[in-house]
C-alpha cells in the first residue's frame, strides 16, 4: 500500500517510522477467567482452528472453554513472573531493545517499536493506533515468528488488515512473512547454543522442538513444516554438527486431528530408552520463552525424559532479548526498512536533487 509523496519525508521533518512487533498473545493473569477470555479469542480464529464454525462453536463453548482454562491457568501459574506472562515480558523487552538498537544504527531517523499481542493485550489495534498517534505513517509489521504459518503469521496479517479496514488514514505498510533461513537468525541460534554449551557441554542429541500444526495444513500447502526443517538443517550446518545428532520434533498437540510428527515428548522418551543419556532441547520457532517452552518442555519434557531413564536434560532458552537475538531482529527489520530509514535530506540537498532532475528532464 503506498501514498505519494512518502509521508516520512514530508516538510523536511522526518516523521517517525513505526515497527509493530507482534507475538501470539497470552492471558492477562494466570487465572481460569483470564485464560478463558484469552482462549475464547484465540480459538475462535478460523486461521487457528480450521473446522466449520457450526461444528466448532459448540465444542469450543460447550467443552473446551469449560475444561481447559482451569488446567491451563495452573500451568501458567508455574511460569508467571512478577512482571507478568513471560511471553509479554520478553516481547516488551525485545521491542525496547530493537528501538534502542535502531536509534544507534540510524542516528538520523526515529524508529518507534511497539509490542503487540495477536490475542489479548496490548492488541494489534492498540499498537497501530499508538504508532499513528506518534506520527508514524510508514509502519513495518514484524510478526515474531521465524517460520511462516497461516495460524500465526497469516493471522497477524488478518488483524492488521482488519485495523486498516476500520481506519480512515491507512499508513504505508510492510509485512515480514518469515525469517526462518535468514543468516542473522541462524547465526543467532548457533551463537546462543554454543554459549550455553560452554558451560553445559554438548549433548548426545540436540532436539529442536517446534510448535506443532495439524498435518492437514502441510498437505494444504502451508510452508511451516518445510521451513522448520530448513531452519534445523541450517542450524546443524552452522553448528558443524552431524545432521543425525539433531532431531526435529513438534510439540503442543491440540485437539483430535493428526498433528505433525514426530511429537516432542514421545521422542524424548524414546531417546532415553534407546540409551541417549544427555539430551538438550532448543525451541527455535519461539522467539521468546513462554508457557510452551518453560512449562511444556523445561518442566514436562524434562520429567518425561528422566522418567524414561535419561540422565541429564537441559532446556536451552529462546533468543529472547539476548545480544545475538536482538542482532537478528535488527537485521530482519533493516532489510524491510530499506528506503524508509534513510536519513532525511537537508533543504540544500533537496534543491540540488530537484535541479538534477530538471536538468535530466531538459536533456531528454
Ligand atoms: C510459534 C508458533 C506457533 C504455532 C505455529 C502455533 C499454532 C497453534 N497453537 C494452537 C493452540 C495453542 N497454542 C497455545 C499457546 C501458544 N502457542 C504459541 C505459538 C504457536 N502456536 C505460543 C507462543 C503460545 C504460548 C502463549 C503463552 O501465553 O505463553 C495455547 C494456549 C495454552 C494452552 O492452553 O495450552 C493453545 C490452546 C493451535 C491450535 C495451533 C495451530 C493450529
Ligand atoms: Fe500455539
Ligand atoms: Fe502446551
Amino acid at each position: 500500500m503506498s501514498t505519494s509523496p512518502s509521508p516520512a519525508f514530508r516538510h523536511g521533518q522526518p516523521a517517525p517510522i513505526g515497527i509493530l512487533l507482534v507475538n501470539l498473545g497470552t492471558p492477562d493473569a494466570p487465572t481460569a477467567d483470564a485464560v478463558r477470555r484469552y482462549l475464547a479469542q484465540f480459538l475462535s480464529d478460523p486461521r487457528v482452528v480450521e473446522i466449520p464454525r457450526l461444528l466448532w462453536k459448540p465444542i469450543l463453548h460447550g467443552i473446551i472453554l469449560r475444561v481447559r482454562p482451569a488446567k491451563s491457568a495452573r500451568k501458567y501459574a508455574t511460569v508467571w513472573t512478577p512482571e507478568g506472562s513471560p511471553l509479554l515480558v520478553w516481547t516488551r523487552r525485545q521491542a525496547a531493545a530493537l528501538q534502542a538498537r535502531l536509534a544507534l544504527a540510524h542516528p538520523g531517523s526515529q524508529v518507534l517499536v511497539e509490542p503487540a499481542m495477536r490475542y489479548g493485550q496490548p492488541s494489534v489495534d492498540q499498537g497501530l493506533d499508538r504508532l499513528m498517534a506518534a506520527g508514524a505513517r510508514c509502519i513495518l509489521v514484524l510478526p515474531a515468528y521465524p517460520q511462516y504459518s497461516g495460524a500465526t503469521t497469516g493471522s497477524a496479517f488478518d488483524a492488521v488488515a482488519a485495523w486498516g479496514q476500520a481506519s480512515r488514514w491507512v499508513p504505508e505498510l510492510r509485512f515480514v512473512g518469515q525469517y526462518h533461513d535468514d543468516p542473522a537468525y541462524i547465526q543467532a541460534l548457533a551463537t546462543s547454543i554454543r554459549r550455553q554449551w560452554a558451560t553445559l557441554g554438548e549433548p548426545d542429541v540436540l532436539v529442536t522442538s517446534f510448535h506443532g500444526m495439524p498435518e492437514r495444513t502441510l498437505l494444504l500447502g502451508d510452508p511451516y513444516h518445510c521451513q522448520c526443517h530448513k531452519t534445523a538443517r541450517l542450524l546443524a550446518e552452522a553448528l558443524g554438527w552431524p545432521r543425525e545428532q539433531l532431531r526435529v520434533t513438534f510439540q503442543s498437540r491440540f485437539g483430535k486431528a493428526k498433528w505433525l510428527e514426530p511429537a516432542t515428548e514421545p521422542t524424548l522418551e524414546a531417546l532415553a530408552r534407546e540409551g541417549h543419556r544427555h539430551v538438550q532441547v532448543v525451541c527455535p520457532g519461539f522467539s521468546a520463552d513462554c508457557l510452551e517452552t518453560l512449562e511444556e518442555i523445561a518442566q514436562e519434557g524434562r520429567a518425561a525424559f528422566l522418567a524414561a531413564g535419561g540422565q541429564t536434560f537441559h532446556y536451552l532458552p529462546c533468543l529472547n532479548d539476548s545480544d545475538e537475538g536482538m542482532a537478528a531482529l535488527l537485521a530482519v527489520a533493516e532489510q524491510h526498512l530499506a528506503g524508509w530509514t534513510l536519513t532525511p535530506a537537508t533543504d540544500a540537498e533537496r534543491e540540488a536533487s530537484r535541479q538534477r532532475a530538471l536538468a535530466l528532464g531538459a536533456a531528454q
